[in-house]
């Protein structure tokens, strides 16, 4: 099996420069997107012994969906830029994985026939200040299947990336579209960034759907406090992969204060840097129930498709069985914060 590395290096040969940068960039002068990956190689594990491991399991349940390891698809835009199989290759290596594919609201692939592909899907939301249009999509994807909706917080405008301005990427190649924001007449409409949503806004949201809700991009403690109080299913402690406010708090280094006040009762989902198995169990141990990734997916599917997709899970995978078990833990239950300094 090939390493991330090693497959974002064949991905970066194969894509367009434009759209290669488009993945792999973050705003400004991405110091949060460097700070997510240091923030783990900054913290270290310190395992316990003799804790008779032989029989462990990674499988954990969210929001009543199965993971068969606590790693997760996070929502990504555009994977038909990066080959023309697109979300239904990432789909079906998830599937095959057994784990979450969260569709993004700006998939190239409609969510119903990504669903047809996909074993659990959750669908990601950018709320739409059009109620009727957000409320069509909701129902589309619900329909289709999808078990939670992602609601992405954290982008009431979108972050400034100094590699799309130079590479002037604004739009899709020809025969490419957001599949998801067809309207009734067919018509492809541009994705609001939803400068105006507020907590009002969400209860709307949960009246209109049945799915568990997930707030996506909370970092700061209050609001992860509040999200509790307001019945929200669960949190992803994100920055957007450093894409959107650059300066912004590592997600590793929000995680701690976020888990000591949401005290388990909603689940935590932890995105952003995460690349290796230790990387996972550091996070676990830090109080996330699972973790996310973006670019490892789209590194693996841009070099080899669906195979590519299905190198990187099975690699986490197998990392993060072996980091749990040198660490004295059965279960992603039994990893504790002073495994970690
Ligand atoms: C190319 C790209 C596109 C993304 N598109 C979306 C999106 O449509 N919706 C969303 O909520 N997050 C989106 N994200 C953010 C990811 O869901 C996730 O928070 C982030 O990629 C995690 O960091 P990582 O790439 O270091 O694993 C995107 C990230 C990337 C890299
Ligand atoms: C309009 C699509 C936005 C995708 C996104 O969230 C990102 O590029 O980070």
């Amino acid at each position: 099996m090939r390493t991330i590395a090693e497959l974002e290096a064949i991905a970066r040969e194969r894509l367009d420069p434009a759209h290669y940068d488009y993945y792999a960039g973050g705003a400004g002068e991405e110091a949060t997107l460097r700070a997510n990956e240091r923030e783990f190689h900054d913290r270290v594990l310190v395992p316990r012994v003799l804790r008779a491991v032989g029989k462990h399991e990674l499988a954990v349940e969210i929001a009543g969906s199965p993971l068969s390891m606590p790693i997760l698809v996070c929502p990504t835009a555009f994977h038909r830029l990066a080959h023309p199989d697109g979300e239904l290759a990432t789909a079906r290596a998830t599937a095959e994985a057994g784990t979450v594919f969260v569709c993004s609201m700006a998939s190239t692939t409609a969510v119903e026939d990504v669903a047809k592909v996909a074993d659990v899907l959750w669908f990601q939301l950018y709320f739409q200040s059009d109620r009727k249009f957000t409320e069509a999509v909701l129902n589309r994807a619900e329909n289709a299947g999808a078990r939670a909706l992602v609601v992405t917080v954290d982008s009431a405008v979108r972050g400034r990336r100094e590699r799309e301005y130079r590479n002037a990427f604004h739009d899709l190649p020809p025969g490419l579209a957001a599949e998801n924001m067809r309207d009734e007449t067919g018509r492809v409409r541009d994705i609001e960034m939803p400068a105006d949503l507020t907590w009002e806004d969400l209860d709307w949201l949960r009246e209109v759907t049945n799915m568990p809700m997930f707030l996506k991009g909370v970092v700061h403690p209050e609001d992860a406090r509040r999200a509790v109080a307001a019945g929200i299913d669960g949190i992803f402690v994100s920055n957007h992969g450093g894409r959107q406010l650059d300066g912004e708090i590592s997600s590793l280094a929000a995680l701690p204060e976020i888990a000591s006040i949401v005290d388990g009762r909603v689940p935590l989902i932890l995105d952003g840097g995460v690349r290796s198995g230790a990387d996972v169990v550091k996070a676990l141990a830090l109080g996330a129930d699972a973790v996310g990734v973006g670019r490892p997916v789209l590194w693996g599917l841009a070099a080899a498709g669906q195979e590519g997709v299905a190198e990187v899970l099975e690699r986490l995978r197998e990392e993060t069985d072996t980091a749990l078990a040198l660490c004295g833990a059965r279960n992603p239950g039994e990893l504790t914060a002073d495994l970690v300094r």
